[in-house]
């Protein structure tokens, strides 16, 4: 029987409150919008099937609070994420200047340190795979959302590929309601996951060093961790 997918990737989406990362996951996973907003309460996610190179990859996007008070727990949800989508408001200065902010979160809680994302194949190569991800950190995305608004603009383009550059990552500019550049930015981050984890993995196996897909019956044996 052919498997379901290939990779499980967990990706997750902080920014600050009303930035539009609950719709950037609606239009990703349900290709829809809503101008009604309900803020978020907890945390969320939601599951999209993407093509990256001839693999199937499920994406499991999971959607944070922005409000401040839910932090303690949004962050909790950082370990285990192999992607993290940075979002502001680019009608929102605040919510660019916030940008900094939450670098620092990914940075303190240490994002990927483990998260129980092992299954059995392999034995060794997976349990290499825990180590890499705590050493080698997490892909990061910067979003500025709502570029439909441009006549609202206050963050300028210029600024925040400045920033995106100073931090290594890559940048869009998306629409959530005008489903503007959505796919394009989870399915970049989803290639560089897996490209990453390609150059990571041992020359000799040719496998990606990454969550795996379904468990497939094999006599190897491995611990779980
Ligand atoms: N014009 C425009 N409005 C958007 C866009 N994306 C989201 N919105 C609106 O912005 C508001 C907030 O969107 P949400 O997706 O709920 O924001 P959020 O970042 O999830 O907010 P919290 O859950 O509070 O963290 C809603 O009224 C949306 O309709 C967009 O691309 N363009």
């Amino acid at each position: 029987m052919a498997k379901a997918y290939d990779h499980l990737f967990k990706l997750l989406l902080i920014g600050d409150s009303g930035v539009g990362k609950t719709c950037l996951i609606i239009r990703l996973a349900e290709d829809s919008f809503s101008s009604t907003y309900i803020s978020t309460i907890g945390i969320d996610f939601k599951i999209r099937m993407v093509d990256i190179d001839g693999k199937k990859i499920k994406l499991q996007v999971w959607d944070t609070a922005g409000q401040e008070r839910f932090k303690t727990i949004t962050t909790a949800y950082f370990r285990g994420a192999v992607g993290i989508i940075l979002v502001y408001d680019i009608t929102d200065e605040k919510s660019f200047e916030n940008i900094q902010n939450w670098m620092k979160s990914i940075k303190e809680v240490g994002v990927g340190h483990g998260g129980g994302i092992l299954g059995c194949r392999g034995g060794i190569l997976l349990i290499l795979s825990c180590l890499q991800n705590a050493s080698a950190g997490v892909e990061r995305l910067l979003i500025g959302n709502k570029c439909d608004m441009e006549e609202k603009r206050k963050v300028q383009r210029d600024a925040a590929e400045k920033l995106a550059k100073e931090h290594g990552i890559r940048f869009f500019e998306t629409s959530a309601k005008s489903s503007v550049n959505v796919e394009e930015a989870f399915s970049t981050l989803a290639r560089d996951i897996l490209q990453k984890s390609y150059r990571k993995a041992a020359p000799s196996s040719g496998q990606p060093l990454l969550e795996p897909g379904p468990p497939r019956k094999t006599g190897g044996k491995c611990s779980l961790v």
